[in-house]
């Protein structure tokens, strides 16, 4: 992997210096951190931590580790809440069949701002499963009062995000699946609103999840191209309701394997 990054790293290194000739306007997350590379080697090691190779290598490393597990196991959640909720599956494949349209080639972002309904499925899985119930751990960087608490300088805080969003006292039917919840949301102000702490799967802040604006609407397109060109099922001769049991990794996941029978749709 290693190889494979500094591999990465000299070819975009050698096409910067081609394009600079030959007005070529590509650019990619790598060149935004080679352009911070660059900008510090002009200006001079400034005594910190250097921007080099190793450290843009562990950028893109961190993407990838932040960026995969968590979007997936929110797929999978999705797709198992949807087994479970028959009427909200047929809901959802409306929308989309309906926004996308009979023989449509696919779904594209272009559809995605009619898919509201989609939009609740997706923020109510994300309420009842967040794959990173805790957040990230933080530190406090100075001596706060929080609820008549003292919290000294460098402490660890723990965020229950999982708790929050399975508050009863702000959610009615908390451990149920109901997307229709967010209908009345403003979806454009969404997930990391500074004013609204009800639920928090990205966490908040300065330090809340950087990913937001790209993972949304990854889910969405995933989810919907799975919803509009298939129907899906639980095997035959298994069980008619798929265990929602949790299981601890990297993000917490369903612990069963989701086995599904995609069947294309045919209108
Ligand atoms: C469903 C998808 C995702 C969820 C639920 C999620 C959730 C989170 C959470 C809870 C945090 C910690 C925030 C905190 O402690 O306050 C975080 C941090 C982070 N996320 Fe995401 N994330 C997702 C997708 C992504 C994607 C797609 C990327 C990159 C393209 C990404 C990049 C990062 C990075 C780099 C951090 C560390 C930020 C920092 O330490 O300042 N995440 N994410």
């Amino acid at each position: 992997m290693g190889a494979l990054l500094e591999r990465i790293i000299a070819d975009h290194r050698q096409r910067r210096r081609g394009s600079r000739r030959e007005g070529d306007n590509h650019r990619d997350f790598v060149d935004v951190l080679l352009d911070v590379n660059e900008a510090e080697e002009h200006a001079g090691a400034g005594g910190g931590v250097p921007f080099d190779n190793e450290a843009i290598k562990v950028m893109i490393l961190l993407m990838f580790a932040a960026a995969t597990d968590t979007t997936y196991t929110t797929m999978v959640w999705a797709m198992a809440e949807l087994i479970n909720h028959p009427h909200e599956m047929r809901r959802v494949q409306d929308e989309i069949r309906a926004a996308v349209g009979v023989g449509g080639d696919r779904v594209t972002e272009e559809h995605l701002e009619k898919l509201r309904y989609l939009k609740h499925v997706i923020k109510e899985t994300l309420r009842l499963h967040a794959p990173l119930p805790l957040l990230l751990p933080h530190e406090t960087t100075e001596d706060t009062q929080l609820l008549g608490y003292r919290v000294p300088a460098r402490t660890r805080v723990i965020v229950n995000a999982w708790a929050i969003a399975r508050d009863p006292a702000t959610w009615e039917r908390a451990d149920e699946f109901v997307p229709e919840r967010f209908a009345g949301d403003d979806l454009t102000t969404d997930y990391m609103s500074a004013q609204d702490f009800r639920f928090v799967p990205f966490g908040g802040g300065r330090r809340g999840c950087p990913g937001v604006a790209f993972a949304v609407p990854s889910m969405e397109l995933a989810l919907a191209s799975m919803l509009y060109h298939f129907d899906w099922e639980l095997p035959a001769g298994g069980a008619s309701k798929l265990e929602m049991d949790e299981m601890n990794g990297l993000s917490v996941r369903l612990k069963a394997t989701l086995h599904l029978v995609a069947k294309p749709w045919s209108p």
